[in-house]
């Protein structure tokens, strides 16, 4: 299980390391310069070959220290090393000076300006090092450093970020948020969407690098061991951290008995569980997809294919009389029940083996349409509310006092902001720069006192107590084309199957957003939302194998 930590609560693990007497401040820098330098050679290895030059700009703070330790480190090879610093030296902390001053041993430092960065030959580097801020950044770029970190940016046309490594951060992107903080003078990458090649970060991933802007500006991330672990697992600082926050990715849906605190699980019907005895349909449960009217039946269709190939023993798709025959000429497995009312749908959902429902995606937003939500909703089984549920829940109090622990909602940003608008002010409000969207969806997810998931290529998933997953569909498992007219109506679809399983609301979340984006990155470009379910056996056979993320 991968923890995603924010700026201070790494702090605060440094911190109690420190304060431990096991390891000094300086050691520790000293283990994240040559982190830095090992992840440069992994990913340009014929730099490893022979010396090149390096430019190196620190700045007034320890991820300066860890840029003076670089420069030192290159030097050490033969490189042709060139420092910048920001602000006065002498003023570094106290690890960062004694790293500055082992430095001034081997060569000198300039102070920064854009000036005297292009009169130092800078286009002509091998390896640019932004050592400029990192968790320590707090508040927007202005003056030399903005100027520089636009030039680097391609202001003037130059493409340095092939060649740019960033210490834990592009300067200037908030680890909390992932947003480039402005200035009066806007962003300094305005328009670009990469600023480095590489970003080295040291222990932990930070929720930065995988939300909003940061990953397209940190370019490829790679995490560094600096020997933290110790405090991190026994949650040194707790007093100050949040509940964890953990990064869906292949590990944690890989069944791994190392990892026995995986909040997923393994799909489903596998041979462990049919050794369990899980031999029936019914044992995988009965999931019901409740469908919109002649002529908006697509999206519940698609949902209940998404529902069987996950895996639910059942699905019914519970439809209004004058759609069924539309319905009834383009399904085979699922199964159709005709619900022409809330009263139908009570009486449907006396079944207690009807045990997942999904509902909302090309419901309507008529009041026949708000009293089937209701009805599902007094029931309180597992239930996944999407789309035009949302809306209906948005606008009308009483639906939304009836949201209970079992449900998960499933907005796009739209709806997120129709349902949350003083959350979602917060999270697009440029001054509450670190108000992350980790905040935004911990806070909704405790005021609507379910499960909330978060759409987008930055998916976040929270519950009321606060435990919180992200899944980005980020760096290696990027899925531009997921974003496809239908893809959210198959998410829904995995999630009521998943839930239908037997599935805590939760894990059916996380799981659902990963297999989601597992499927697209299994079919490529050119994807539309009916390939996604189709895709599903393949990667369950993978995952079951144990080989998932092996696209
Ligand atoms: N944590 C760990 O485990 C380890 C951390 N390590 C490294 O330390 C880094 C964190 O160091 P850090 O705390 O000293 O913060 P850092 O990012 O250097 O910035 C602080 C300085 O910048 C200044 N400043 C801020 N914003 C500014 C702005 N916009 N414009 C101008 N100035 C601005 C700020 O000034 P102040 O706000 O105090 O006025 C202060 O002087 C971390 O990213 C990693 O690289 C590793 O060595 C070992 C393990
Ligand atoms: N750039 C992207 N990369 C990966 N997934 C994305 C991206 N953009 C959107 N998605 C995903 O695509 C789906 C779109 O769902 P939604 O907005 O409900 O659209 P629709 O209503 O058309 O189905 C969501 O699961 C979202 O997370
Ligand atoms: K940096």
């Amino acid at each position: 299980m991968t923890e995603i930590l924010t700026a201070a609560q790494m702090r605060s693990i440094e911190q109690a390391a420190i304060e431990s007497g096991e390891v000094t401040g300086l050691e520790l820098m000293e283990r994240a310069g040559r982190g830095v330098v090992e992840a440069v050679f992994e990913e340009w290895p014929s730099y490893r070959l022979s010396p090149r030059r390096a430019i190196v700009l620190c700045g007034p703070g320890n991820n300066g220290g860890d840029g003076y330790v670089v420069a030192r480190l290159l030097r050490d090879l033969h490189w042709d090393v060139t420092v910048f610093s920001l602000g006065d030296p002498e003023k570094l902390p106290p690890d960062a000076k004694t790293n500055y001053r082992r430095w001034l041993a081997l060569g000198d430092v300039q102070p920064l300006s854009e000036r005297a960065f292009r009169a130092a030959g800078a286009g002509y580097a091998d390896l640019y090092v932004d050592a400029l801020f990192g968790t320590g950044m707090s508040r927007p770029v202005s003056g030399e450093a903005w100027s520089v970190l636009t030039h680097l940016a391609g202001r003037n046309g130059d493409d340095y970020a092939p060649y740019i490594v960033a210490i834990d951060a592009p300067s200037g992107l908030c680890l909390d948020s992932g947003r480039l903080l402005g200035t009066a003078n806007g962003s300094y990458a305005h328009g670009h969407n990469r600023f480095a090649a590489l970003t080295v970060t040291f222990d932990s991933p930070k929720q930065g690098q995988f939300l909003a802007d940061g990953p397209g500006l940190c370019g490829k991330l790679a995490v560094k061991d600096i020997g933290l672990r110790k405090w991190r697992e026994t949650g040194a600082g707790r007093a100050m951290r949040l509940p964890q926050t953990v990064l869906v990715t292949d590990r944690s849906v890989v069944p791994d008995r190392r990892h026995a605190l995986s909040p997923l699980r393994v799909p489903v019907k596998s041979e462990r569980n049919i050794h369990a005895g899980h031999t029936h349909k019914f044992s995988f449960g009965h999931g019901v997809i409740v469908s919109g009217g002649a002529g908006r039946t697509g999206a519940a269709r698609l949902a209940a294919r998404s529902a069987l190939r996950v895996g639910a023993g059942l699905v019914s798709l519970a439809v209004p009389p004058d759609a069924a025959a539309e319905v009834a000429a383009q399904i085979t497995a699922p199964m159709m029940r005709a619900v022409p009312d809330a009263g139908a749908m009570a009486e449907m959902l006396t079944d207690a083996r009807l045990n997942a429902i999904c509902i909302g995606p090309g419901l309507g937003l008529g009041p026949n349409h708000a009293a089937l939500v209701e009805t599902v909703l007094k029931t309180g089984r597992p239930t996944v509310l999407d789309a035009d549920a949302l809306s209906l829940v948005a606008r009308d109090d009483q639906l939304r006092n009836l949201l209970h622990q079992n449900c998960v909602l499933t907005p796009h940003n739209g709806e997120f902001k129709r349902l949350f608008p003083e959350i979602e002010a917060r999270l697009s409000t440029p001054s509450a720069q670190s108000f992350s969207k980790v905040d935004a969806v911990r806070a909704a997810a405790a005021e609507a006192g379910c499960t909330v998931l978060l759409k987008g290529r930055d998916t976040v998933i929270a519950t009321p107590q606060g435990q919180c997953a992200i899944h980005a569909a980020v760096y290696e498992r990027a899925a531009p084309w997921l974003a496809t007219a239908g893809s959210g109506d198959v998410l829904a679809g995995l999630i009521a199957g998943l839930l239908a399983q037997g599935y805590a609301a939760f894990e059916a979340a996380a799981t659902g957003a990963w297999l989601h984006v597992e499927c697209a990155r299994q079919f490529g470009p050119g994807l539309i939302a009916e390939d996604l379910p189709e895709q599903l056996p393949g990667v369950l056979r993978r995952v079951i194998s144990g080989e998932a993320g092996r696209v």
